[in-house]
């Protein structure tokens, strides 16, 4: 193991990592408190105010997958289709199969100039996470409570609300609703099977009511839909602990422009149409399990330096007084505090306390990556 990832696996890298995620977070948290006044005035100032701040916390974790980790993201795109993306508002349809498929998104924002912008339909329970959920209240991302008979009403006015946004902007949707595990395909085959829908093999069966309200709210707003595969080189399952102790993985996305003129308007040709885009699909995942790769030519969208500048100065930002108030304290002369504050840093890497260390720093993703049983 070289120098660099013998410190990229060091607790303590990953403690300031997540220290400088948190207090910059809650900082910039404060500061997109402090734009309500700019709403009422300005209101296209404010959001663009707070796509700027949103774009300060999500470039953290594209700095961590992109420069910390050195995960490389590789694009399978039609190239004439290229220099659209950017440059129109699109809703990306995206299988949700893996643990960091977020920052994976995040990633490509940041190489189409979209991450500040970036928007997505999450579960409420999200919305109060610190920092990132936070964060997603000034951003105006749709928040979802999976129960129709309330999501049709705020879903739509959410949407609504986008239609004079003032910069261009993807729309995130996971139709499958929920992350992949054998189980939750099991149950959701049954459901097909009862309905007369194809079986999927590498994904669950599309909740087609949130696309069908996207669509129908966002027409003449969005230009297309962005069908979206994201896979993993050699069979990896990338974690957000893996990433953060400096393993790379390779990612592949696919993605196809569907213009949002070819997507049906009434509410069952629509959910028909997502079901048939889901068993294209499979086919894609299955055609890269089979032969490593998919169709098309692979685009170059390289890795861009922003998320890795702006993570820097926050860590310099933050770790000076971090750092101040350690020198204070190893002159402080005193053997007990010293010693306290040894014990306090690496007693996380003693047995019994070496995963309690991880634990307490993961707390936060604990609270969001929790999966629900009982789906
Ligand atoms: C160039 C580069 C391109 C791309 C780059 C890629 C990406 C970058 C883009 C943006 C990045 C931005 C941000 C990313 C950051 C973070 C995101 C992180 C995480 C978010 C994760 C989530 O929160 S996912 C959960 C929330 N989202 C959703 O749920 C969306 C999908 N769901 C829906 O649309 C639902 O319809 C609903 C939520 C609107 C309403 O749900 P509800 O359950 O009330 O209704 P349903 O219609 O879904 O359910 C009833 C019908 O479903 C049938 N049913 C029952 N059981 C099942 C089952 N197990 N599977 C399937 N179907 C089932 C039931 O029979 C009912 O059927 P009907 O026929 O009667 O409709
Ligand atoms: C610390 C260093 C910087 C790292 C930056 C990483 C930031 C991570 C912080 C907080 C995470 C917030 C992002 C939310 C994305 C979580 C995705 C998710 O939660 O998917 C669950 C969804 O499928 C449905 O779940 P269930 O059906 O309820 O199961």
């Amino acid at each position: 193991m070289g120098l660099g990832e013998c410190l990229k696996s060091q607790v303590l890298c990953q403690v300031l990592i997540s220290y400088v995620f948190l207090a910059s977070g809650l900082l910039i948290n404060l500061l997109q408190l402090c734009t309500l006044p700019v709403w009422w005035l300005n209101k296209s100032l404010a959001r663009r105010i707070n796509c700027r701040l949103g774009y300060c916390i999500s470039s953290q974790s594209v700095a961590i997958l992109d420069w910390w980790s050195g995960t490389e993201c590789t694009l399978y795109t039609d190239p004439k289709m290229y220099p659209l993306y950017g440059n129109e508002n699109g809703i990306v349809v995206l299988n949700h199969q893996f643990e960091i498929d977020f920052m994976c998104g995040w990633s490509f924002c940041d190489r189409f100039g979209v991450l500040g912008s970036a928007k997505v339909l999450v579960k409420k329970e999200l919305a109060y996470v610190p920092v990132i959920g936070w964060m997603w209240y000034f951003l105006e991302i749709v928040f979802c409570k999976r129960k129709w008979e309330e999501d049709r009403i705020t879903v739509s006015q959410s949407l609504q609300k986008l239609r004079d946004y003032p910069e261009n902007f993807w729309f995130l949707l996971f139709c499958e609703g929920t992350r992949f595990t054998a189980k939750k395909h099991q149950i959701s085959m049954e459901v097909a099977e009862k309905k007369g829908l194809p079986k999927l093999k590498h994904h669950l069966l599309p909740r087609t009511k949130g696309f069908w309200v996207t669509i129908q709210n966002l027409r003449g707003t969005v230009a297309a839909v962005y069908d979206s595969t994201l896979n993993f080189r050699n069979n990896e399952s990338p974690s957000l602990s893996g990433i953060l102790s400096g393993k790379k993985y390779h990612a592949d996305l696919y993605v196809r422009r569907i213009p949002l003129e070819s997507i049906p308007e009434g509410e069952a040709e629509c959910a028909a149409w997502l079901h048939k885009l889901y068993q294209e699909k499979d086919g894609f995942q299955e055609q890269y399990i089979q032969t490593g790769r998919y169709p098309g030519p692979i685009v170059s969208a390289p890795r861009r330096l922003g998320p890795l500048i702006n993570w820097l100065c926050w860590s310099a930002l933050l770790l000076f007084p971090l750092g101040a108030f350690l020198v204070s304290l190893l002159s402080s002369g005193s053997t007990l505090t010293i010693l306290a504050s040894l014990a306090f840093c690496y007693g996380g890497q003693c047995p019994p306390f070496k995963h309690n260390a991880r634990g307490i720093l993961c707390l936060l993703f604990y609270l969001t990556f929790r999966q629900r049983a009982e789906f």
